[in-house]
């Protein structure tokens, strides 16, 4: 039984992977493995995951021993099964025998291939220097980028944190703890290991909910105040629509896209929180009343993300980036012509990109005379994550000792008086 629920795994794995190569998201593809039982869904997501994880790793120890490149779905199963041996530390004959059965299933193609799928992978389960193999590269459009602005060492170390699995971040209600839960220094709680969320205590209660450590620091800048009307610009999923709610403010959660603010209303019910949640364009949205601040989640590559998102750096090639931070420049200047003289809003992406976060800030302050960053004063943080300019960035290879963060920047702003 076991060994089925593992095959039926790997061969959801492999779709998923062809999907990615199609351009499809693991996450657009949530439903697409829906005919397998739950955990075998749960597993194959994991095990795809690990693949895109390892993939250069995985090729290059392929490429040792194929005489010419496989066909995609080939490599695929080279892959798989390269990363569970090597990786995952599976046993060989089991994860050899289950390979040649996936081949021999792709029809004529695979047929021929299954000889040189069980002859390489023999080689490969005796291979010796996994662990020496460089992580995978950023893609070259953000590695330069990064290298740019931060250097060879620190690109390397966010291979590194890119390469190992994130831990799994709740952000906790006012008081609540969760048993076995790390508390880490800026607040947040952290689980290790494969944790089914639905399974955590408090999870029905809506005593927290699911957050990076970095996504929740945005909110905890911005310090809502009881009472206080926030205005939560491109608000979906939620986890900050939450943080704001939970600090007592009146908060209106706006985004453009009905189906994600689903999951905001979703969440707001099992956490026994509100908000007025409003489906609309933020460039063009404009309350009756000023808010007394503003959060501004704007949307952007994702790519402080890529540690929990693998499939990320395969399915962009960075030619969206000038669309995305004039989005980003415009939706600046229209959230900070609805704050009132001297409010405050806090800008936030989940981008280690400079364009979208440093540059974004340091061109906004030069459009607007008399805008002002003020530099966090948070607990927890490191000093060495404030930027020169007052803003606060956060990287995949910070905390590397307690598992890592998502690389965000942030930047309190104060409107002129
Ligand atoms: C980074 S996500 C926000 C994450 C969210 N703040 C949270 O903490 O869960 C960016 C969001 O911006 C939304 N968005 C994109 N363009 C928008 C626009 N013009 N107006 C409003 N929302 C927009 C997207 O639908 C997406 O939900």
């Amino acid at each position: 039984m076991a060994k089925q629920g593992l095959d039926r795994a790997r061969s959801g794995a492999l779709r998923l992977l062809a999907g990615v190569r199609d351009g499809l998201s693991l996450s657009d593809q949530a439903g697409a493995l829906k005919a397998l039982p739950p955990a075998d869904q749960a597993r194959a997501g994991r095990l795809a995951a690990e693949v895109l994880r390892h993939q250069s790793r995985a090729d290059a120890v392929i490429a040792a021993y194929v005489s010419r490149k496989p066909n995609p779905q080939v490599a695929d199963i080279l892959r798989l099964a390269a990363v569970e041996m090597l990786e995952l530390g599976a046993a060989a004959h089991g994860v050899v025998d289950a390979a040649v059965s996936l081949s021999r299933g792709l029809g004529q193609k695979g047929q021929a291939a299954s000889g040189m799928v069980n002859a390489v992978l023999r080689k490969v389960a005796a291979h010796n220097g996994w662990a020496g193999l460089p992580p995978q590269p950023m893609p070259s459009w953000l590695r330069e980028s990064v290298v740019s602005a931060h250097g060879e060492t620190v690109a390397q170390a966010i291979e590194a944190a890119h390469q190992a699995a994130a831990p799994l971040d709740l952000t906790p209600k006012p008081g609540v703890t969760v048993e076995g839960a790390q508390e880490l220094p800026t607040g947040s709680l952290r689980l290790h290991g494969p944790v089914q969320v639905s399974a955590l205590p408090g999870f029905a209660a809506g005593d927290w909910w699911v957050q990076d450590a970095a996504a929740a620091l945005p909110v905890r800048l911005l310090d809502p105040r009881p009472g206080e009307r926030i205005a939560d610009l491109c608000a979906a999923p939620g986890g900050k629509t939450l943080q704001l709610a939970a600090a007592g403010a009146r908060v209106t959660a706006v985004d453009v896209s009905p189906a994600r603010l689903r999951r905001v209303a979703e969440n707001l019910t099992r956490c026994g929180l509100s908000a007025d949640v409003v489906a609309a364009d933020a460039l063009e949205w404009r309350p009756d009343a000023a808010p007394d601040a503003i959060l501004l989640d704007a949307p952007c590559s994702a790519t402080g993300t890529i540690r929990r998102h693998p499939d990320l750096p395969f399915l962009r090639d960075g030619s969206g980036i000038p669309v995305l931070t004039q989005l980003q420049a415009r939706l600046i200047d229209h959230a900070l012509s609805l704050l009132p003289p001297g409010g405050r809003m806090v800008y936030a992406v989940c981008s280690l990109l400079p364009d979208e976060g440093e540059i974004q800030i340091a061109a906004a302050l030069s459009r607007h005379p008399g805008l002002a960053v003020v530099p966090p004063a948070l607990p927890g943080i490191d000093p060495s994550w404030i930027t020169p300019e007052g803003g606060l960035r956060s990287r995949p290879d910070h905390w590397s000792d307690l598992g890592g963060m998502d690389g965000f920047f942030m930047a309190r702003l104060r409107k002129a008086g």
